[in-house]
């Protein structure tokens, strides 16, 4: 293992006013956000679509450090037969793979998740890496609700991540580690506050036993933020001031990065609280987001699977991106947000 290398990629996935786009929903999850906009998930649809993306080269080369890929699109080419993957190095940013496999109900704990995949890892981390990956991301859900988590769940998830992130440093491959605590439910953010911090130190002790190396990975948590149905919203100070706090108290600064996920905010608020967050430094570790839903929302509506839309379509994605870019030194304000089409 190259741990300079490994902490160059690392440094360069974080680096000042730039952000992951994740691109790597799964079948189920890009069927769900075509079917919001009317478009058939067929294997073509979701090459044009992420296409788009790729090649809207003001986004891209500007605010854009690298994008977390699905198995189908690295393998995938452009519709002129040029590999998407290349579209992505072209424009300067750093092609990742999702290399978890999903989810499967954890046995003796009724309502709980762990994350599988680990099997063959290795084979295909090496396969990645060849086809020009140079991080990879594996996520871990951590649900919420009465009487849940259990400790078991975090820690065979805190075990999973940390197996799978020894597995792409020892292949070369920057690991993005993402114990996800759902904002789904109506607890408070106090409530999600205390579940994430246990869900970290978890994981940064798992980290610690399997020799990862914390200078070559990236964190992607989710902020502490009220849950969706909770009657009392925290505000953007609060998420902002608690998220700093809680990470802070458990994320190492050997950790070059920290890219949060979105998690079901709107595009605005993920934009806000990053914002917010930065007024809040200076910072141990490099700050930005690692978005899905908060990227794409608005490209997905204007593109709406027509040909015609392709340019209003990056437009939005270029303005979601310039906005985050903004966040991620936090120089956003809110009279920049006009519609971008
Ligand atoms: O399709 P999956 O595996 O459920 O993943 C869902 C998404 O969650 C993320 O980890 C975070 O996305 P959001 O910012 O939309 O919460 C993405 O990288 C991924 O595409």
């Amino acid at each position: 293992m190259n741990l300079t290398e490994l902490n160059r990629i690392a440094t360069a996935m974080v680096a000042p006013g730039k952000g992951i786009l994740a691109a790597d929903e799964s079948s189920g999850t890009i069927k769900k956000r075509f079917d919001a906009i009317g478009v058939d998930s067929t294997e073509e649809n979701r090459r044009d679509y992420r296409e788009m993306l790729f090649r809207a080269k003001d986004a891209m080369s500007q605010y854009i450090s690298g994008v977390i890929l699905y198995d189908e699109t690295i393998w995938q080419d452009a519709k002129d037969g040029t590999p998407l993957i290349k579209l992505i190095e072209q424009s300067g940013a750093i092609p990742g793979i999702k290399v978890d496999e999903g989810t499967q109900a954890l046995p003796m704990c009724p309502g709980e998740l762990v994350t599988i995949g680990l099997d063959k890892l290795a084979e295909r981390l090496k396969k990645y890496y060849e086809r020009g990956a140079r991080f990879a991301k594996w996520r871990a859900v951590i649900d919420i609700g009465s009487g849940i988590p259990s400790m078991t769940a975090i820690s065979v998830n805190a075990h999973a991540l940390a197996r799978y992130a020894a597995l792409c440093q020892a292949a070369q491959i920057v690991p993005i580690v993402e114990p996800e605590v759902l904002m789904d439910g109506d607890h408070d953010i106090d409530r999600c506050y205390e579940v994430t911090g246990r869900v970290l130190n978890k994981t940064f002790q798992e980290l610690r036993v399997q020799r990862v190396a914390l200078e070559g990975m990236v964190l992607k948590p989710n902020m502490a933020i009220s849950g969706k149905k909770c009657a009392k919203q925290a505000s953007v100070e609060e998420v902002a001031e608690k998220t700093i706090r809680l990470l802070k108290a458990c994320v190492p600064a050997a950790v070059p990065g920290i890219a949060f996920l979105s998690g079901g905010q709107s595009d605005e608020e993920a934009t806000a609280h990053l914002n917010a967050m930065h007024k809040l430094g200076p910072l141990p570790w490099g700050l930005t987001f690692s978005y899905g839903r908060a990227l794409q929302a608005a490209p997905q509506k204007a593109w709406s699977g027509k040909a015609e839309n392709v340019a209003a379509g990056q437009r939005a994605f270029s303005h979601r991106a310039r906005m985050n870019g903004l966040a991620a030194k936090g120089e956003w304000q809110s009279s920049l947000e006009q519609k971008a089409a």
